[in-house]
């Protein structure tokens, strides 16, 4: 077990850790989530004694880590995957770590097995890609068979079936009783890997719960409901309807009507009562993201701006060309983030409309109601004055943690089986 009580750290004027306390337990993954800044990194580089506390302690199993014997044997880490001498080879490499810890080399080659680099063992790692990169990292953390894992961002670079990998992978140490601590800002794939999570802002504690009961106390439940898409009449007679009775109600850009507020039996007996037939009444529960968002939403430090071009707009106006198969395809409106479904405010400044809603107002409504404006909840003000076109080049779209089919047999057939 991971125990930290009262952890600070302080780089000169900024705390990057100030005062966190908290418990990561054996035979669960525990998620360790927070925006840029947030002092993940450091916390755990308190962890494994890389940086010291201001004050504060952490410890492994009831002992600080520099106080661990044999450290590599009780505890692995991936931290910066780039920390690898990169004119060894990955096998030199590991062999090196292997030697310092007392690890047989055949553990070496075992490891090179299970994250799938067996072909490229003897080739220099600064020739590897930053996926390849990350593997190695993860080898090096398997190394000695640890009873205490972290892994700072392990899938970063790697590609889908290296991701599926890694989330196995974490299931399984967790499942033979292990201590899992992994941070990721991939919200989709932490609602997928952990079970348990702890949340931290500006390096303050923000929850620590389990998945299924952050994403309840941070966001609500909703229902989607649709009216026949050949009577758009329907549909704002609905939102009327509903929101008179108290609801939030959104639209989102298939056309549904988000809805939060009000149970499905009176959402249901309301469109009777007004003679409004649906096309679907169903209930939602919010994803992690959107509720990592309505969290975490006060506490983020950088927050991107729209992209202007100043001085550029020739180039933006250039008339694309248009092939075959896209008449009037727009150019690309930009990779900024647009103003986002959870909690990013359109201009900063502006209130987030998530907040009005928890839970809810994810739709940028896409012009739909046309009178309140995108995304405006019916019978409120439109937090977004700017009339909107229409879906964007580059907007970010709602992750939903959606169940994934287990994975296949043979697709993790690259790697071997730990033998330990
Ligand atoms: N060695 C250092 N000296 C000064 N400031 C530092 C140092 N290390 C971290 N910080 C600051 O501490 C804060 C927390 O940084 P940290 O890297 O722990 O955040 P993080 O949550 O891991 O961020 P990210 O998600 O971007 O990796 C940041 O403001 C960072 O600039």
């Amino acid at each position: 077990m991971i125990e930290a009580v009262g952890l600070t750290k302080r780089y000169g004027a900024k705390t990057a850790v100030h005062n966190l306390s908290f418990q990561v337990r054996p035979g669960t993954v525990t998620g360790f989530l927070g925006p840029n800044g947030s002092g993940k990194s450091t916390t755990m580089r308190m962890i494994l004694g890389l940086d010291t506390p201001t004050s504060g302690r952490v410890t492994i199993g009831g002992i600080p880590f520099r106080k661990v014997p044999n450290a590599p044997r009780h505890v692995g880490a991936l931290l910066d995957a780039k920390a690898v001498h990169g004119g060894r080879s990955a096998r030199q490499h590991l062999l090196s770590l292997a030697q310092l810890s007392g690890i047989p080399a055949r553990r070496v080659d075992e490891v090179l097995g299970v994250v799938g680099l067996q072909e490229v063992a003897r080739k220099r790692s600064n020739g590897f890609s930053l996926g390849m990169g990350q593997r190695l990292g993860i080898a090096a953390a398997l190394l000695g068979d640890p009873q205490v894992l972290l892994f700072d961002e392990p899938v970063n670079g790697l590609d889908p079936e290296g991701i599926l990998w890694v989330r196995n992978l974490m299931k399984q140490l967790a499942a033979e009783g292990r201590t899992v601590f992994v941070s990721s800002h991939l919200m989709s794939e932490m609602a997928l890997t952990a079970e348990h999570l702890i949340v931290i802002g500006r390096g303050q504690l923000l929850a620590d719960m389990p998945v299924k009961d952050f994403i309840s106390a941070n966001s609500a439940d909703f229902a989607r409901v649709r009216t026949p898409d050949t009577e758009p009449e329907l549909r704002e007679k609905l939102g009327s309807v509903l929101g008179e009775a108290g609801a939030q109600v959104v639209a989102e850009p298939d056309g549904a009507l988000r809805v939060t507020g009000l149970p499905l039996p009176r959402i249901s007996d309301l469109a009777h009562g007004a003679d409004i037939r649906l096309w679907e009444l169903s209930p939602h529960q919010a994803s992690l993201e959107e509720a990592y968002m309505q969290l975490t939403q006060g506490v983020v430090d950088y927050r991107s701006t729209t992209d202007q071009r100043a001085g550029l707009q020739q180039q933006v106006a250039a008339p694309a060309p248009q092939g075959p198969g896209m008449p009037g395809q727009q150019p690309p409106q930009g990779y900024a983030p647009q103003p986002g479904p959870y909690g990013q405010p359109a201009h900063p400044g502006q209130p987030n409309p998530y907040a009005q809603a928890p839970g809810g107002a994810p739709g940028q409504g896409y012009g739909y109601p046309p009178a309140a404006g995108p995304g405006a909840p019916y019978g409120q003000p439109n937090p977004y004055a700017q009339p909107q076109p229409g879906p964007q080049a580059g907007a970010p779209a709602p992750m939903q943690p959606a169940a994934q089919p287990a994975a296949p047999a043979d697709i993790s057939k690259p790697h071997t089986e730990d033998a330990r």
